[in-house]
Protein backbone atom coordinates (compact mmCIF):
# COMPACT_ATOMS: atom_id res chain seq x y z
CA UNK A 1 0.00 0.00 0.00
CA UNK A 2 1.49 3.66 -0.81
CA UNK A 3 2.03 6.22 1.57
CA UNK A 4 -1.14 8.49 0.43
CA UNK A 5 -3.23 5.84 1.49
CA UNK A 6 -2.27 4.93 4.70
CA UNK A 7 -2.41 8.47 5.37
CA UNK A 8 -6.34 8.14 3.86
CA UNK A 9 -6.75 5.34 6.29
CA UNK A 10 -5.60 6.75 9.20
CA UNK A 11 -7.49 10.21 8.71
CA UNK A 12 -10.72 7.85 7.75
CA UNK A 13 -10.63 6.65 11.00
CA UNK A 14 -10.02 9.69 12.97
CA UNK A 15 -13.52 11.02 11.21
CA UNK A 16 -15.74 7.80 12.30
CA UNK A 17 -14.31 9.02 15.90
CA UNK A 18 -15.70 12.46 15.20
CA UNK A 19 -19.75 12.71 14.93
CA UNK A 20 -19.25 16.12 13.41
CA UNK A 21 -18.20 14.71 9.79
CA UNK A 22 -20.96 13.67 7.40
CA UNK A 23 -21.17 9.42 7.82
CA UNK A 24 -20.45 7.54 4.41
CA UNK A 25 -22.34 4.25 4.09
CA UNK A 26 -19.62 3.05 1.30
CA UNK A 27 -20.64 -0.48 0.34
CA UNK A 28 -24.24 0.78 -1.48
CA UNK A 29 -23.88 -2.04 -4.30
CA UNK A 30 -26.08 -2.61 -7.10
CA UNK A 31 -24.67 -6.08 -9.23
CA UNK A 32 -26.04 -6.05 -12.35
CA UNK A 33 -24.26 -3.07 -13.70
CA UNK A 34 -21.36 -3.14 -10.45
CA UNK A 35 -22.72 0.48 -9.29
CA UNK A 36 -22.00 2.40 -6.10
CA UNK A 37 -24.18 4.00 -4.52
CA UNK A 38 -23.58 6.46 -1.72
CA UNK A 39 -25.25 7.86 1.13
CA UNK A 40 -23.81 10.69 3.02
CA UNK A 41 -25.66 12.34 5.86
CA UNK A 42 -25.31 14.70 9.40
CA UNK A 43 -25.63 12.15 11.95
CA UNK A 44 -26.89 15.56 14.06
CA UNK A 45 -29.14 17.12 11.50
CA UNK A 46 -30.31 13.95 9.91
CA UNK A 47 -30.32 15.76 6.57
CA UNK A 48 -28.88 13.81 3.94
CA UNK A 49 -27.48 13.08 0.12
CA UNK A 50 -27.68 9.75 -1.96
CA UNK A 51 -25.63 9.92 -5.12
CA UNK A 52 -26.26 7.45 -8.04
CA UNK A 53 -29.10 5.20 -6.85
CA UNK A 54 -30.04 2.64 -9.47
CA UNK A 55 -33.61 1.29 -10.27
CA UNK A 56 -33.16 -1.96 -8.95
CA UNK A 57 -31.87 -1.38 -5.76
CA UNK A 58 -34.63 1.30 -4.93
CA UNK A 59 -36.15 -1.23 -1.91
CA UNK A 60 -32.79 -1.50 -0.65
CA UNK A 61 -31.51 2.12 -0.52
CA UNK A 62 -35.27 2.54 1.88
CA UNK A 63 -32.72 2.12 4.15
CA UNK A 64 -32.66 5.93 4.77
CA UNK A 65 -36.31 5.54 6.61
CA UNK A 66 -34.76 2.75 8.61
CA UNK A 67 -32.36 5.24 9.73
CA UNK A 68 -34.13 7.97 10.32
CA UNK A 69 -33.03 10.20 7.64
CA UNK A 70 -34.40 13.19 5.50
CA UNK A 71 -33.65 12.71 2.29
CA UNK A 72 -32.84 16.17 0.45
CA UNK A 73 -31.35 15.34 -2.96
CA UNK A 74 -30.94 12.63 -5.06
CA UNK A 75 -28.30 13.36 -7.12
CA UNK A 76 -26.83 11.53 -10.75
CA UNK A 77 -22.67 12.20 -11.77
CA UNK A 78 -24.11 11.76 -15.39
CA UNK A 79 -27.11 10.60 -17.41
CA UNK A 80 -25.79 6.76 -16.84
CA UNK A 81 -25.82 4.45 -20.14
CA UNK A 82 -25.57 1.29 -18.15
CA UNK A 83 -28.50 0.89 -15.54
CA UNK A 84 -31.77 3.51 -14.43
CA UNK A 85 -31.41 5.63 -12.22
CA UNK A 86 -33.96 6.13 -9.38
CA UNK A 87 -34.00 9.91 -8.75
CA UNK A 88 -37.56 9.86 -10.47
CA UNK A 89 -39.58 7.00 -8.94
CA UNK A 90 -37.58 7.79 -5.38
CA UNK A 91 -39.55 11.00 -5.93
CA UNK A 92 -42.84 9.48 -6.40
CA UNK A 93 -42.21 8.10 -2.33
CA UNK A 94 -39.92 10.74 -0.67
CA UNK A 95 -42.31 13.62 -0.79
CA UNK A 96 -39.57 16.70 -1.13
CA UNK A 97 -36.99 14.68 -2.64
CA UNK A 98 -35.24 17.09 -5.11
CA UNK A 99 -33.02 15.48 -7.85
CA UNK A 100 -30.24 16.68 -9.17
CA UNK A 101 -27.79 16.43 -12.82
CA UNK A 102 -25.89 18.64 -14.58
CA UNK A 103 -27.22 21.46 -16.49
CA UNK A 104 -24.54 20.05 -19.33
CA UNK A 105 -26.38 16.69 -19.26
CA UNK A 106 -29.85 17.70 -20.94
CA UNK A 107 -31.55 15.66 -18.67
CA UNK A 108 -34.69 17.45 -16.50
CA UNK A 109 -34.41 17.27 -12.59
CA UNK A 110 -35.83 19.57 -9.93
CA UNK A 111 -32.11 21.13 -9.80
CA UNK A 112 -29.19 21.44 -12.54
CA UNK A 113 -26.02 21.73 -11.51
CA UNK A 114 -23.19 23.96 -12.71
CA UNK A 115 -19.48 24.10 -12.09
CA UNK A 116 -19.32 25.47 -7.89
CA UNK A 117 -22.24 24.72 -6.92
CA UNK A 118 -23.21 23.47 -3.32
CA UNK A 119 -25.45 20.68 -2.04
CA UNK A 120 -26.01 21.49 1.29
CA UNK A 121 -27.28 18.76 3.62
CA UNK A 122 -26.97 19.80 7.54
CA UNK A 123 -23.64 21.43 7.91
CA UNK A 124 -21.84 19.40 5.21
CA UNK A 125 -21.87 20.39 1.45
CA UNK A 126 -21.02 18.71 -2.01
CA UNK A 127 -18.99 21.32 -4.11
CA UNK A 128 -19.83 20.42 -7.98
CA UNK A 129 -17.28 20.15 -10.47
CA UNK A 130 -17.73 19.62 -13.89
CA UNK A 131 -15.21 16.55 -15.04
CA UNK A 132 -16.50 15.91 -18.72
CA UNK A 133 -14.79 13.79 -21.28
CA UNK A 134 -17.16 10.50 -20.91
CA UNK A 135 -20.08 12.36 -21.32
CA UNK A 136 -20.63 16.38 -21.38
CA UNK A 137 -22.64 16.22 -18.56
CA UNK A 138 -20.18 14.57 -16.44
CA UNK A 139 -19.78 16.16 -12.62
CA UNK A 140 -17.69 15.11 -10.00
CA UNK A 141 -18.45 15.86 -6.40
CA UNK A 142 -16.28 17.18 -3.95
CA UNK A 143 -16.96 17.12 0.75
CA UNK A 144 -16.46 20.50 2.17
CA UNK A 145 -13.05 19.52 3.85
CA UNK A 146 -11.77 17.63 -0.14
CA UNK A 147 -11.46 14.42 2.14
CA UNK A 148 -13.61 12.87 0.13
CA UNK A 149 -14.72 12.97 -3.74
CA UNK A 150 -17.55 11.18 -6.27
CA UNK A 151 -16.08 10.75 -9.18
CA UNK A 152 -18.69 9.20 -11.45
CA UNK A 153 -17.45 7.58 -14.18
CA UNK A 154 -14.64 10.38 -15.25
CA UNK A 155 -12.31 8.53 -12.42
CA UNK A 156 -12.21 5.32 -11.86
CA UNK A 157 -10.20 2.99 -9.60
CA UNK A 158 -6.92 2.48 -12.17
CA UNK A 159 -9.03 3.10 -14.94
CA UNK A 160 -11.48 6.10 -16.00
CA UNK A 161 -15.05 5.86 -18.08
CA UNK A 162 -15.16 5.38 -21.62
CA UNK A 163 -15.33 7.80 -24.46
CA UNK A 164 -16.74 6.29 -27.33
CA UNK A 165 -20.45 7.44 -27.28
CA UNK A 166 -22.70 10.21 -25.24
CA UNK A 167 -20.58 12.70 -26.65
CA UNK A 168 -17.46 11.39 -25.11
CA UNK A 169 -13.77 13.05 -25.55
CA UNK A 170 -10.76 11.46 -24.37
CA UNK A 171 -9.08 15.01 -24.64
CA UNK A 172 -11.62 16.42 -22.55
CA UNK A 173 -11.50 13.60 -19.74
CA UNK A 174 -7.82 13.77 -19.71
CA UNK A 175 -8.00 17.96 -19.04
CA UNK A 176 -10.60 17.40 -16.27
CA UNK A 177 -9.33 14.50 -14.21
CA UNK A 178 -5.39 16.51 -14.64
CA UNK A 179 -6.81 19.72 -13.66
CA UNK A 180 -9.77 19.04 -11.27
CA UNK A 181 -9.42 16.21 -9.93
CA UNK A 182 -5.88 15.61 -10.01
CA UNK A 183 -5.06 18.77 -8.28
CA UNK A 184 -7.05 17.29 -4.98
CA UNK A 185 -5.02 16.83 -1.67
CA UNK A 186 -3.48 13.49 -2.00
CA UNK A 187 -4.95 11.79 0.78
CA UNK A 188 -8.74 12.95 -0.91
CA UNK A 189 -10.66 9.36 -1.39
CA UNK A 190 -11.97 8.79 -4.67
CA UNK A 191 -15.22 7.33 -5.27
CA UNK A 192 -16.12 6.39 -8.28
CA UNK A 193 -19.14 5.01 -9.84
CA UNK A 194 -18.13 1.70 -10.77
CA UNK A 195 -15.99 -0.74 -10.33
CA UNK A 196 -15.40 -3.92 -12.15
CA UNK A 197 -13.51 -5.92 -9.45
CA UNK A 198 -14.37 -5.37 -6.23
CA UNK A 199 -12.47 -2.90 -4.92
CA UNK A 200 -14.07 0.18 -3.27
CA UNK A 201 -12.16 3.37 -2.96
CA UNK A 202 -8.94 4.70 -3.88
CA UNK A 203 -7.06 8.07 -3.40
CA UNK A 204 -6.08 10.97 -5.40
CA UNK A 205 -2.04 10.39 -4.53
CA UNK A 206 -2.62 6.64 -5.81
CA UNK A 207 -4.43 7.36 -9.05
CA UNK A 208 -2.13 10.35 -9.82
CA UNK A 209 0.41 7.93 -9.58
CA UNK A 210 -0.60 4.85 -10.87
CA UNK A 211 -3.57 4.89 -12.98
CA UNK A 212 -2.81 3.00 -16.17
CA UNK A 213 -4.00 5.42 -18.06
CA UNK A 214 -4.25 8.99 -16.40
CA UNK A 215 -0.19 8.80 -16.04
CA UNK A 216 0.01 9.03 -19.81
CA UNK A 217 0.34 11.77 -21.89
CA UNK A 218 -2.53 13.30 -23.20
CA UNK A 219 -1.80 11.80 -26.73
CA UNK A 220 -0.67 8.46 -25.31
CA UNK A 221 -4.20 8.37 -23.14
CA UNK A 222 -6.15 9.08 -26.47
CA UNK A 223 -4.63 6.37 -28.38
CA UNK A 224 -5.46 3.99 -25.29
CA UNK A 225 -9.44 5.46 -25.39
CA UNK A 226 -9.75 4.81 -28.95
CA UNK A 227 -8.38 1.32 -28.59
CA UNK A 228 -10.36 0.17 -25.54
CA UNK A 229 -12.95 -2.44 -27.80
CA UNK A 230 -15.18 -2.83 -25.05
CA UNK A 231 -19.18 -3.54 -25.96
CA UNK A 232 -21.32 -1.21 -25.36
CA UNK A 233 -23.22 -1.65 -22.12
CA UNK A 234 -26.07 -3.86 -22.54
CA UNK A 235 -28.53 -1.98 -21.40
CA UNK A 236 -27.53 1.70 -23.30
CA UNK A 237 -30.71 1.88 -25.60
CA UNK A 238 -33.40 2.00 -22.89
CA UNK A 239 -30.93 3.35 -20.06
CA UNK A 240 -30.18 6.92 -22.18
CA UNK A 241 -33.61 7.97 -22.36
CA UNK A 242 -34.96 6.88 -19.27
CA UNK A 243 -32.32 8.53 -17.53
CA UNK A 244 -32.78 12.04 -19.80
CA UNK A 245 -35.99 12.45 -17.22
CA UNK A 246 -34.91 10.72 -14.16
CA UNK A 247 -35.45 7.30 -14.98
CA UNK A 248 -39.48 7.51 -15.51
N1 LIG B 1 -20.46 -4.36 -19.33
C1 LIG B 1 -21.20 -3.27 -18.78
C2 LIG B 1 -20.68 -1.94 -19.25
C3 LIG B 1 -19.23 -1.69 -18.92
C4 LIG B 1 -18.88 -0.27 -19.30
O1 LIG B 1 -18.86 0.09 -20.46
N2 LIG B 1 -18.66 0.58 -18.29
C5 LIG B 1 -18.49 2.00 -18.50
C6 LIG B 1 -19.10 2.73 -17.34
S1 LIG B 1 -20.84 2.58 -17.38
S2 LIG B 1 -21.26 3.96 -18.76
C7 LIG B 1 -17.06 2.42 -18.66
O2 LIG B 1 -16.81 3.58 -18.87
N3 LIG B 1 -16.11 1.49 -18.56
C8 LIG B 1 -14.72 1.84 -18.71
C9 LIG B 1 -13.85 0.63 -18.66
O3 LIG B 1 -12.66 0.80 -18.88
O4 LIG B 1 -14.36 -0.45 -18.37
C10 LIG B 1 -22.67 -3.36 -19.17
O5 LIG B 1 -23.01 -4.06 -20.13
O6 LIG B 1 -23.45 -2.66 -18.53
FE1 LIG C 1 -21.33 6.19 -17.50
Amino acid sequence: LCESILRAIRRYMRRKENVSVPVVDFYLFESESSTYTYLLADPETKEAVLIDPVLETIDRDQLVHELGLNLKVAVNTHCHADHITSTGMMKKRLVGLKSAISKLSGATADILLSENDKITFGRHFLTVLETPGHTDGCVSLLIEDKSMVFTGDALLIRGCGRTDFQQGSPEKLYESVHQKIFTLPDECLVYPAHDYLGRTVSTVGEERKFNPRLTKSMDEFVNIMKNLNIPKPKKIDISVPANLVCGV
